[in-house]
Parts: C-alpha cells; sequence; structure tokens
C-alpha cells in the first residue's frame, strides 16, 4: 500500500471512529468560535466591552443577546466567543514550549543513553518533583500577571512528561533489529530518528499532545478564575470568576463559559483517543508490530567501546590481498572489568578470502553473531570490544574515527540477519524501506524504485511491484528474508555477511534463499560470511569454515578439509553428532567436486 494509500486510510479509520469523529466536530466548533473571535477583533474590537446598564443581567433569547447579558449589561455569547481567542493561544503557547522540550529531549536521551540521558532525565526528574501551581504562583508574583510568561512557565513544566513518553518510546525501540538494519545501510542517525523513530513515537504523542491540550486550557482557565490571570483580557476563567461573584443573581453567567470549557477540553481528549485508535487501526495488526527478538543486555548502554577505541597494536602487517576481511585476536567483553566481566568472543581471528564463502559455525552462545557484530560495529551497547584488529579491504576500521568507520564498513559490508520480520520496520511499505538507503546514495527516487524492483525479481519474486506497495506484515517470511538480502545488495557491497539466514525459513525456502546466495557469490563474485550452525548448509555452500566454542575459534579450514580431516577433537564431536549422515556424507569422500552435489542439490 502507497503512503497515500495508508494516509487516506487513517482518515477513513477516524472518520468511522465515534470518538474521533465527535471531537473532531466540537474542535471545529471550537475553531469556528476562534476565527469569530479574531474577525471581531478586526472589526468590532469593543463589541465584547459594550455595556448596557438598563439591561443587565438579561436571561438567555433575551431580544439581541441569544446567551443574555453579564451584570455589566456586557453580551455574553460574543465575550464567550472573544474569550476563546485567548484561551486557545494561552494551550498553544504551553503546548509548543513543552513540544520544544520534550521531544528533542526525549529523542536525543532515548537514542543515545549514556550520559546525556543520565544528565537529562535528572533534570526532568527534578522539574516534575516541584508542584506546579505553586512555581506558577511563585512565577505570577515575582514577573506579574503575563499570559506569555505563565504559559510558558506551564510548558517548561509540562515539558518532562512529553520527554519520558519520547525517551521512553526510543528506548523500546532503539534496539530493534530494523533499526540495527537502518543503520547498516548507512543511513545517519539523525535520518533514523527522523524516519523510523518519530514514526513510531507518532501514536502515544498524539493522544499526550490532545491530553495537554486539555490540561493547558484547564490550568489557564483555572488561574484566570482565581484571579492571577491578565485582567485585560477575556478569558473563560475570567467569564467563570465574574460569574461566580453574581452566582446568585445570574447563575446563567456560571453555565457558559463551564460549558465552554468543558466542550473545548472534551474535544481534545475525544480526538487524542480517537485518532489513536484510528492509527493503530489503519497500521498492521499489532501482533506483527516489534515482535522481533530483541538483543540481551539492551537495557542501558554504559561503557559501550566500539571499534575505533583503544587497543590496536601499532606495526601490524596488513593482510595478504585476497584477504578481504581479517579480523584478528577479537575480544568482546561484557560487564565491567574484574569479577563481573565476561568474555563472550576471546581472541577470536578470521579470515575470508576474496569471492569465497567462509561458514561460521558452532553451537548456540558460541559467540558468532557476536564476532559478526564486532566486525559490523554493531555490538549492543553493554559490550566492549576489548582488543584486536578488524581488516576490510585492507584497512583496520579500528583504527579509523568513529564517522569513516561507520562509512567504510556500511561502504563495504552488507547485513542479512536471521530474522527477516523483525529487521523490517513495520510502520514502512516494503519498497519505501528499499529505496530508502539507495537515495541515501544519491540516486534518484525513479532509479531507485527501478533498481529495486528488478533486485526482487532477481530474488526469485514474481512480482515486484505488489510485494512493494506491501507491509512486512503483508508478505511471508521467505518473501521478507529475498527483501532483506535484496536490500543488503542493494548498494553493492563487496562482502555480505548473512546471520542464520534461512534458519527462520520451512526447508523448500531454504534451498531457495542458499541458492541465492550461492548466486551472489558465483554470479557477482560476493565475499560471504555465513554464520551457521547448520553443517549441511556449510557443505552445500561455504569454502571455507571456522568453528566456534566458548568465544574462540577452535578450527579453520577449507570445507573439503573440514569435512575429509578435521583437526580439533570438537569438530570431530560437531561432525558425528549430525543426525542425517547424509547430510556430510558427500564431502566426506576425498572428492571436491562431490562437496557440492549434497542433499540440498
Ligand atoms: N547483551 C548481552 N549481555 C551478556 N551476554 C550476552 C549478551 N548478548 C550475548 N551475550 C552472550 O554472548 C555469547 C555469545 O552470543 P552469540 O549471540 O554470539 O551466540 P551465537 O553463537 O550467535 O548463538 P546463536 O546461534 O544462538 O545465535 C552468549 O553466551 C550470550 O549469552
Amino acid at each position: 500500500m502507497t503512503t497515500g494509500a495508508h494516509r487516506r486510510r487513517t482518515v477513513r479509520a477516524i472518520v468511522r471512529n465515534p470518538m474521533a469523529l465527535s471531537g473532531v466536530l466540537l474542535l471545529v466548533l471550537v475553531l469556528v468560535a476562534f476565527f469569530a473571535a479574531v474577525v471581531i477583533g478586526w472589526v468590532a474590537p469593543e463589541a465584547a466591552f459594550d455595556a448596557d446598564l438598563r439591561n443587565v443581567n438579561a436571561p438567555a433569547g433575551s431580544p439581541g443577546h441569544l446567551l443574555g447579558t453579564d451584570s455589566s449589561g456586557r453580551d455574553v455569547l460574543v465575550r464567550l466567543v472573544v474569550a476563546t481567542k485567548a484561551t486557545m493561544i494561552s494551550a498553544a503557547i504551553a503546548l509548543g514550549v513543552a513540544l520544544a522540550i520534550g521531544i528533542p529531549g526525549g529523542l536525543i536521551a532515548g537514542y543515545y543513553g549514556k550520559g546525556v540521558d543520565r544528565a537529562a532525565n535528572w533534570v526532568s526528574n527534578m522539574v516534575m518533583s516541584l508542584p506546579s501551581m505553586v512555581v506558577l504562583m511563585a512565577i505570577i508574583s515575582g514577573y506579574g500577571t503575563s499570559m506569555v510568561v505563565t504559559m510558558t512557565a506551564l510548558g517548561c513544566m509540562m515539558a518532562p512528561a512529553v520527554f519520558r513518553l519520547i525517551r521512553a518510546q526510543v528506548k523500546a525501540i532503539r534496539n530493534e533489529l530494523y533499526i540495527d538494519a537502518a543503520k547498516v545501510s548507512g543511513l545517519r542517525d539523525h535520518r533514523i530518528i527522523a524516519r523510523h523513530v518519530l514514526q513510531a513515537v507518532r501514536g502515544p504523542l498524539v493522544l499526550m499532545v490532545t491530553m495537554m491540550s486539555g490540561i493547558a486550557i484547564t490550568v489557564q482557565t483555572g488561574l484566570d478564575f482565581i484571579g492571577l490571570g491578565d485582567e485585560n483580557t477575556i478569558t473563560w476563567g475570567g467569564m467563570l470568576s465574574e460569574g461566580f461573584s453574581a452566582l446568585h443573581v445570574n447563575n446563567a453567567l456560571l453555565l457558559w463559559p463551564g460549558l465552554a470549557m468543558s466542550l473545548a477540553v472534551a474535544a481534545f481528549f475525544l480526538l487524542g483517543n480517537g485518532v489513536r485508535d484510528a492509527l493503530q487501526r489503519s497500521d498492521q495488526p499489532a501482533s506483527s508490530r516489534r515482535s522481533g527478538r530483541r538483543r540481551a543486555g539492551a537495557v542501558e548502554p554504559d561503557g559501550h567501546e566500539s571499534l575505533g577505541a583503544a587497543g590496536t597494536r601499532d606495526g601490524v602487517a596488513a593482510p595478504a590481498e585476497d584477504e578481504i576481511v581479517a579480523v584478528r585476536d577479537l575480544t568482546v567483553r561484557y560487564g565491567a572489568d574484574g569479577d563481573d566481566a565476561k568474555d563472550v568472543v576471546s581472541g577470536v581471528t578470521l579470515t575470508l578470502r576474496r569471492g569465497r564463502t567462509l561458514g561460521l559455525v558452532g553451537e548456540s552462545g558460541s559467540g558468532k553473531t557476536q564476532s559478526a557484530f564486532a566486525l559490523l560495529d554493531l555490538l549492543p551497547g553493554p559490550a566492549r570490544l576489548v582488543s584486536g584488529e578488524a581488516w576490510i579491504d585492507g584497512v583496520d576500521v579500528r583504527r579509523l574515527p568513529a564517522r569513516e568507520r561507520g562509512r567504510r564498513i556500511r561502504d563495504a559490508v552488507a547485513y542479512v540477519p536471521q530474522e527477516p520480520m523483525s529487521n523490517l520496520d513495520p510502520a514502512f511499505t516494503i519498497g519505501s524501506q528499499l529505496i530508502e538507503p539507495m537515495r541515501h546514495r544519491g540516486m534518484t527516487r525513479k532509479d531507485a524504485r527501478a533498481k529495486a524492483a528488478r533486485l526482487l525479481g532477481r530474488m526469485g519474486i514474481a512480482d515486484p511491484q505488489r510485494v512493494m506497495r506491501s507491509y512486512p506484515h503483508q508478505v511471508s517470511g521467505g518473501m521478507a528474508q529475498r527483501v532483506l538480502i535484496a536490500g543488503a545488495i542493494s548498494c553493492e557491497p563487496r562482502i555480505l555477511v548473512a546471520d542464520e539466514p534461512t534458519t527462520a525459513l520451512d526447508v523448500t525456502v531454504q534451498r531457495e534463499i542458499l541458492d541465492i546466495l550461492r548466486g551472489l557469490r558465483d554470479e557477482a563474485g560476493m565475499t560471504i560470511l555465513l554464520v551457521t550452525h547448520d553443517l549441511g548448509v556449510v557443505a552445500d555452500l561455504c569454502d571455507d569454515v571456522a568453528v566456534m566454542r566458548q568465544g574462540r575459534v577452535l578450527e579453520h579450514a577449507t570445507v573439503h578439509d573440514f569435512f575429509a580431516r578435521p583437526r580439533h577433537e570438537y569438530s570431530r564431536t560437531l561432525l558425528a553428532s549430525v543426525p542425517d549422515e547424509e547430510y556430510v556424507r558427500p564431502p566426506y569422500r576425498d572428492d571436491a567436486a562431490a562437496m557440492t552435489e549434497g542433499v540440498w542439490r
């Protein structure tokens, strides 16, 4: 579905939602009153102050006075309409200030974490602990009853609520795999925040904005009611105060401004709830949203030391020309140094030769993914890279400054993750997710769209245009994996890191995906690092193999040597534990050609 179609669907959902619709209608009424107040201010600025002392406290329906007059003979309806303007402007000021502080603060603190987050959170907690009314009264006593000053202060007091909401939402999605995928595809932080993060927080934000509008109106009216408002401005609070003084003479004077305020507040609350529901309904089913695996330890990113930090040894020889990737002595540590430290990758050395496929095998938890993440500079927050080199195409990227390192890795290496669905942002069509990285690298939208369709075709997708219009929840797992591979190769990387790309798929689709990878190696000359625990896949697709266990590489050999003459005891155990001997039988024969004729073909 296109963005335009999605928008139409959202509008339809709002119109069909009774709560949203009544909110919209009430808000239209308030806006009509607002614009009427603006017009009255131009054409008859004195109309709200015209007193007719011979006609005080006239009841509603009196000639010329639909809602009657007040105790000075002024027309209640005109005053009510004029008061709408000041009340709405006050609410807008408070809201604007709260959003201007809260949204960027929450985005930055939630996305970057660490010290920024701690400092911002501390300030927010401090402001939240202050009693708002007392602070507002103190400000009024110090700076007078200026509406702008009072509402700006109220906005500052409300900002922490926005900050907390945005920060919590950003933290919840910061470690989603589709955010990692966006990083890998080369999108800069500000684009990821604008495109993926803001999109995810819009629902709760709409609700908060409407709630806060209601609160701002209530507070402003309350302050005016108790006499702390700007006495030169007509407001609903001021009218309520006058009505309260004349309660026993004309109780209708309390009714009309009270009703106006209640309707305005209700308009915002109904609209907020309705729009939130409509947004949820017009998006894909909740079950398909963010169902992805969240990497363990995604809570606080303290102490993250990425590639490029200290520890590079000088004077080390560069890898040979055909070694497109050379990882040497890589150690990834979780926890602070000392007893808490845990090395999940210990002194790992791996070599990928140009145009070949290296299978990284090992039992679950052996450190395969962490090694791949270390190479991609994608380690999660709590992980630290404490030693090692990572050579990509003749450059040790650990020695590069962060930005240059990121650029070099993204230019050379693409990543295909294990769980296709959780690596696609549920809020965007597949087409837009494929096109964006190419656009980011300077391609026109038209060219990027054509290339995306072409790549999907090459991935064996029969109707690329339809798939591009679809949202992730509308395609199967196998299709999503093809989409991710198409996305990964769209910017023409030289190296592909595929982390168990077939694990979540059924056998037929697995075979097709493996064929695609084989085609990328054989036809496009791509170098592939294939993380897998499946020796059948290794036998079928890989040229070299590295066996990992407990964070260490135990054996690094050609596939032929590995199957024919496994050197390490653990390799022999692994081979012996394969349930169906047929899987690995062909490579055991000392016949290199037979290796590619395994059961997958
Ligand atoms: N955030 C984390 N905090 C602490 N330890 C972690 C964290 N993430 C991973 N680990 C540990 O790192 C080790 C290696 O994990 P890794 O994901 O690399 O394993 P793997 O070989 O890819 O396994 P699998 O095949 O199950 O994906 C495991 O012992 C795991 O528990």
